[in-house]
């Protein structure tokens, strides 16, 4: 069964959001050098995770400039995963993975299958995504899934698939390329980077290819369940919501 990551949290509302729909996995996204809603610092990325439950497996996605940098990142946030965005040698890789008590995960251009294959020993897991021209995600672009396919098919190391998924096009995406896990930040967001509870929902009922056997989608439908505070919380109009 694919795992599910929920990429970009900035609240607690949003985290509880995540945790309530079912995902496996919650992301936060702290010092990338490109402008983006989703940005928090260091030091909320390490309040928000903190705050996380114990089965959600906790990511730090980041972009650092460099080897030492990545290293302090992950001390300071301590996350079950850091994500690392940018143009890291396998060698760089290697070191940081080393270093760091988290699992490692490395983002590769979907353009450039090339670079799984060179990085794929020296990490834990694969992001193929559709970043933009300094290695950025969060794009909200899909890319050709028949070729991620092929790499998730080959490739000695678990493949997760990002870029431009939602909830409408997730199932198909997880069919075609068979991934160890899905990953989406904007397709399940209002605005200024707060995530859309339904949305969330959705997309994780579709990515486990539940349909309409989850207490999610039964909530999503008006099924008539109770929401928790949290959930209201979510719903709550975007400038109630803190941040
Ligand atoms: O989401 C961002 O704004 C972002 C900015 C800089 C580096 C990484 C970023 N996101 C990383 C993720 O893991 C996203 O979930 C992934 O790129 C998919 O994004 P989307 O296409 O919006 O679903």
């Amino acid at each position: 069964m694919v795992r599910v990551k929920i990429c970009g949290v900035r609240n607690e509302s949003d985290l509880r959001t995540v945790e309530s729909a079912g995902a496996d996995a919650v992301g936060v996204i702290a010092d990338v050098p490109v402008d983006t809603p989703r940005e928090v610092s260091l030091g909320r990325a390490s309040e928000l995770l903190d705050a996380a439950p114990p089965f959600l497996t906790t990511a730090l996605v980041t972009m650092p400039d460099g080897v030492a940098e990545a290293v302090d990142a992950a001390e300071r946030v301590a996350p079950d995963v850091l994500q690392l965005h940018g143009d890291f040698a396998p060698e760089e890789l290697a070191t940081i993975r080393a270093d760091v008590a988290a699992d490692l995960v490395a983002v590769v251009d979907a353009a450039d299958p090339e670079r799984a294959w060179s990085v794929a020993p020296a990490v834990d897991a694969v992001l193929v995504d559709s970043v933009d021209e300094s290695g950025a995600g969060g794009t909200g672009e899909t890319h050709d899934w028949a070729a991620t396919a092929e790499v998730a098919a080959t490739l000695d190391a678990p493949v997760i698939l990002a870029g431009g998924l939602t909830p409408e096009n997730v199932a198909e995406a997880a069919g075609v390329v068979e991934p160890y896990a899905v990953d989406v930040a904007s397709g399940v967001e209002r605005t200024g980077g707060r995530k859309d509870r339904d949305a969330v929902r959705a997309f994780v009922a579709n990515a486990l290819g539940a349909g309409g056997d989850t207490d999610a989608d039964e909530e999503t439908s008006g099924g008539g369940e109770e929401t928790s505070d949290a959930d209201e919380d979510a719903n709550a109009p975007v400038e109630e919501v803190s941040s």
